[in-house]
Parts: C-alpha cells; sequence; structure tokens
C-alpha cells in the first residue's frame, strides 16, 4: 500500500471526481485515472461498476474514493436491477455512488415512479457512502429538469448530479441556475458532462456548485490551469 500526498483541502483537486466511464474504457485507462488520482490527489476516481476490484486495489492507500455508476448511462434499468447493483457495489467496497435516474419515465410525466425509485435507493444506501442522482440534463427540457431537480429533493437524495457524459450536451450555467432556483441549497450539486475549462468551473462555484465530475483528461487540464502541480 503506497501513500500518496494529500492537497491542501481548499484545492480544486479535492473538488473533481475525475472518471473513465464511456464503454471503451479498458484496463490502461484504469491504471491512468488510479495514477493520476495518486499524482493530483483528486477526491474521487469513478469507473463503470466491473472495475471496482481493480480501481480499489490501485487506489489503496492514496485517499482518493472509489467511485461508480448505478443504472448508467440510460437510467432505464429495473429499480430492483438498480438496487442489486448498488448493494454490489456498497460490498466491492465504493465510497460513493451515482444512480442515474429513470429519464424516459420522467419525460413520460412519471415522476412519482423516479420519486420513489430514488426514495428506495436511498433507504438501501442508508448514508454508508455520499449518495447521488444524475438527472442527465442534456435530456430534458427545462421544464423537464425543473421536475427532476424535485423529484431529487422530494426523494432526500443529497446530492444531485447533472449528466453521465453520455449525452453528447454539456452541463452549462444555465442550467445550474435552472436547478438552483427550483431546489434549496439542501441538495448539493455536483456539475458534470462536458466541463471542459476554469472559467465554467469558477462561474459553476459560483452559483453553488461544491463538486465536479470530469473525464481525466479535462479534470488534469484544469487543475494545471488553477496552478495545481502534479505530485
Ligand atoms: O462525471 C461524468 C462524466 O465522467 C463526465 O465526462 P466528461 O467530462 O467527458 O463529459
Amino acid at each position: 500500500m503506497t501513500e500518496s500526498p494529500r492537497p491542501p483541502a481548499g484545492s480544486l483537486a479535492r473538488r473533481i471526481d475525475i472518471s473513465c466511464v464511456q464503454a471503451e474504457h479498458g484496463r490502461p485507462d484504469i491504471d491512468r485515472l488510479a495514477a493520476a488520482a495518486r499524482a493530483h490527489g483528486f477526491v474521487s476516481a469513478h469507473v463503470l461498476p466491473s472495475w471496482v476490484p481493480e480501481l480499489r486495489e490501485l487506489l489503496a492507500g492514496s485517499g482518493t474514493l472509489a467511485g461508480a455508476p448505478v443504472g448508467f448511462p440510460s437510467g432505464g434499468a429495473t429499480t430492483a436491477a438498480k438496487l442489486a447493483e448498488a448493494r454490489e457495489l456498497l460490498g466491492l467496497g465504493v465510497g460513493e455512488l451515482d444512480v442515474v435516474i429513470a429519464i424516459g419515465r420522467l419525460k413520460s410525466g412519471e415522476t412519482g415512479y423516479v420519486r420513489r425509485e430514488l426514495d428506495a435507493v436511498r433507504r438501501l444506501v442508508d448514508g454508508a457512502v455520499p449518495l447521488r442522482a444524475i438527472i442527465e440534463v442534456g435530456r430534458l427540457t427545462e421544464e423537464e429538469i425543473r421536475a427532476a431537480a424535485h423529484c431529487v429533493a422530494e426523494a432526500g437524495v443529497p446530492w444531485l448530479k447533472t449528466g453521465t457524459g453520455w449525452s453528447g450536451r454539456p452541463t452549462t450555467p444555465d442550467h445550474i441556475r435552472l436547478i438552483r432556483a427550483e431546489i434549496g441549497e439542501g441538495t448539493l450539486l455536483k456539475a458534470a458532462g462536458g466541463i471542459r475549462d476554469l472559467a465554467t468551473i469558477r462561474t459553476m462555484e459560483e452559483l453553488g456548485v461544491r463538486r465536479f465530475g470530469m473525464n481525466l483528461t479535462a479534470a488534469v487540464a484544469a487543475v494545471t490551469a488553477a496552478g495545481e502541480a502534479a505530485a
């Protein structure tokens, strides 16, 4: 187990979750992700579920949490499948979980379904690790974003995450403003999906975003632009 130097609490790296969560990401990508997590002290690193054991091993002693998504990326799995996946990931020792909401159900006006499902996942996780609900703003209208934000808040999920990185449309400051106007600060915000520069990060932080989800390349570029050198 190798210890890694941890950057100061106020550093940008402690507010960025780095990820390799595209379908084509393989072992070399997971190795690079873990090495960058150690070098920059990113707060967490996320991979698709099957890579969690390897990632945990690579991150041992680093101070970076291993995270993974549930129902990713479509949100279309059954509630039972999402619960089983969340249970398995907790058993594998994840330090964070992001669950994709039932996007198609939301778009069909079935907000009760979305809320009940999130409530079930929240009860299963029961505060064991930080839980985030991904609403996937890139696939939603403004009205649907408002409805999704209310579902997350009403289900008592502590964090709302804006995107998976799979929609092809970036999360923008306007998305954050829209969400913030709908729900209170009791729901923490993680912006993810197409976040590509430090200026966007700074703007979103002013709007109340507390965490960013970014692919490895974009995250390293952002902390480098912020003047945070790798160890
Ligand atoms: O956190 C979610 C995704 O990893 C973000 O990926 P992206 O930065 O490539 O959009």
